[in-house]
């Protein structure tokens, strides 16, 4: 172990359940090894304008259930800059801190990965992101937290589109990966499902689509179906495509988006394990001097992975579960 005295966290870009579970654990971490922690305060920008607080075992008492994040979160578009990097850096050696963890998604890391080339201690990044889409760790803080929301909600549309006997299209996060997307669709019985990583032919999807509604009517009679769809992949979202089956096709559809409610909640018993295991363990990298890795967990066992392999990799879906959803189950019931 090093001579660390003070080490610092901050949370960025999109906020997940879990965030506030890995702070505490940081914390507690912190205190066991008699390291104080400084939380910057909007990802980034506190982090530009020294906006930061100490963050004391009391602060994170009774945080675990909490959604959301008690330092905030921001994205902070000028951080890309050189002028920002230096600044960041004179920032952290003002306040005399000793490694820096990074609570976020890929931007977050490359931000990281950037502070790294001007600032010459610990950098380590945490995966903290509802999408899932970090190479290098099984899961995602927030992820989990994240299907059983949209499952809750789908779950209940679904009570509606039976008694309607209708169609819903239901757009979920993901910014462009289909993580959230293929477990919500797994999970509620979905009917169908549109994802980046399997429809790179809107077209195609949309015949296929109809053809499936249409002929499980004529066998079925009116019933409902329910598609899942992934944000960023129709031109107009799950809105436009309602109305282009609306008019074109003589099928009454309605639209849900879900939104940023899949951000928000109590973290899942996963997600605040997770997040304890990683905060924990990424205190104990830092004070081994450890620097430019992003701590993760694969087939539970902790990982250490370069912050540019969690980016310059594509994470893949579950090869099974996409069999099964649009192979075996491509079947009219
Ligand atoms: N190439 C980059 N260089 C430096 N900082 C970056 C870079 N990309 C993203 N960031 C920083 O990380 C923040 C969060 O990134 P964003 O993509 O919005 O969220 P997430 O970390 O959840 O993927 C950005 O607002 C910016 O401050
Ligand atoms: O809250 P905003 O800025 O509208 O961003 C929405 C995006 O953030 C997310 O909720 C989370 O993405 P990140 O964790 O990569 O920031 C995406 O699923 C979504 O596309």
């Amino acid at each position: 172990m090093t001579n660390m005295k003070r080490i610092a966290v901050l949370t960025s870009g999109g906020d997940a359940p879990g965030m506030n579970a890995c702070i505490r654990a940081i914390v507690l971490t912190a205190e066991h090894f008699n390291v104080s922690v400084i939380g910057f305060r909007h990802g980034y920008y506190g982090l530009l304008n020294s906006e930061h607080v100490e963050i004391s075992t009391d602060m994170v008492s009774n945080i675990i259930q909490n959604g959301g994040t008690i330092l905030h979160s921001a994205r902070c578009p000028e951080f890309k800059t050189e002028k920002a990097a230096l600044k960041a850096a004179n920032s952290l050696d003002a306040l005399g801190i000793d490694a820096l963890l990074v609570i976020g998604g890929d931007g977050s890391f490359h931000g990281a990965h950037h502070l790294q080339q001007y600032w010459h201690k610990p950098v380590i990044g945490l995966p903290g992101t509802i999408d899932n889409d970090i190479y290098g760790t099984d899961a995602t803080i927030g992820y989990f937290t994240a299907i059983e929301t949209a499952l809750d909600a789908i779950d209940k549309i679904r009570d509606t589109a039976d008694a309607f006997e209708r169609v819903f299209l239901i757009e979920v996060m993901g910014r462009h990966a289909g993580f959230i997307g293929l477990s919500a669709s797994i999970s509620s019985g979905a009917d169908q499902v549109l994802l980046p990583e399997i429809n790179n032919d809107n077209e195609a999807a949309f015949k296929n689509l109809v053809a499936r509604i249409e002929t499980t009517r004529e066998k079925k009679g009116q019933c409902s179906y329910i598609v899942v769809v992934a944000e960023n992949l129709w031109p107009g979202g799950v809105t436009a495509l309602a109305e282009k089956i609306n008019s074109e096709l003589s099928i009454e559809s309605r639209p849900v988006v879900l939104g940023h409610i899949q951000r928000g909640g109590s973290p899942s018993p996963q997600d605040r394990i997770l997040a304890t295991k990683l905060g924990a363990y990424a205190v104990e990298c830092a004070l081994q001097g450890k620097s430019g890795i992003m701590v993760g967990e694969q087939n539970q066992q902790l990982v250490e992975v370069s912050l540019p392999h969690t980016w310059q990799n594509q994470k893949p879906l579950d090869p099974y579960l996409v069999k099964i959803q649009t192979e075996f189950f491509d079947i009219l019931e």
